[in-house]
């Protein structure tokens, strides 16, 4: 699967306005800042795909971009904890994250992007449960690498390695950095693999199953 010819899809502020609910999807999540456009970018080759931004809180819509294999999207989901916005909007959006997860049937893995340097925050260990409650394949990125040295990387990934050897969910653990370019085949080839399996699947208890 070619990342490079990745396109903008549509922006969804809630769940009726989803692409339809069909094909193969792969989601990023994390908290506010961590990330998760800068990931995506990196991994499709477009620095201008997903919009970034210092400010938290930048992403406010659930983004879809489809691949060049048809039927198959990565999904670019609203920051979860960014304080500075107003608490019914901040409500509003954590409830389109809700209904997004737990009702996309053609959802078959989940990226949770997480500051290497501030690892499983609350929000993390919320979305890790869910994904070991719901079986959804985990994968995570540990990224901002590049913010420290090589050694002090090695030592925070043992630690996570550490924490996370019971949660059976977990598929993929990757140090990343969308400036450095670090981590980005490993992402690759694992998105690649869930995106494939999810198209020959079908949605959980679909005919095309059993
Ligand atoms: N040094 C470094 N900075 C990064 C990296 N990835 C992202 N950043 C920076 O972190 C900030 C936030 O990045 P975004 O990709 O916009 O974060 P996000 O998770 O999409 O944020 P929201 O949309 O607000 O939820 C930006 O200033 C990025 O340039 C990285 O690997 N290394
Ligand atoms: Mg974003």
């Amino acid at each position: 699967m070619a990342f490079n010819s990745a396109r903008f899809l549509v922006s969804a502020s809630k769940v009726k306005e989803c692409p339809p609910d069909e094909g193969s999807e792969v989601a990023f999540a994390g908290r506010s800042n961590a990330g998760k456009s800068s990931a995506i970018n990196a991994i499709t080759v477009n620095s201008k795909l997903a919009r970034t931004s210092k400010t938290p809180g930048r992403t406010r819509l659930i983004n879809f971009f489809s691949l060049n294999r048809p039927g198959c999207r990565l999904v670019d989901l609203p920051g979860y904890g960014y304080a500075k916005v107003a608490k019914d909007m901040q409500e509003d959006w954590q409830k389109h994250l809700d209904d997004y997860l737990s009702r996309r049937e053609c959802l078959h893995g989940l990226v949770l992007v997480m500051d290497i340097r501030h690892p499983l925050q609350d929000f993390d260990r919320m979305m890790i449960e869910w994904c070991e409650h719901s079986q959804m394949p985990l994968m995570i990125l540990a990224t901002k690498a590049d913010k420290l040295k090589s050694g002090q990387a090695k030592q925070a990934m043992t630690k996570i390695r550490q924490a996370l050897k019971d949660v059976s969910c977990l598929e993929h653990l990757i140090q990343f950095s969308a400036l450095k370019k670090q981590g980005l085949e490993q992402a690759r080839d694992a998105l690649e693999g869930w995106l494939e399996a999810g198209l020959e699947s079908g949605p959980p208890g679909s005919p095309m199953q059993s």
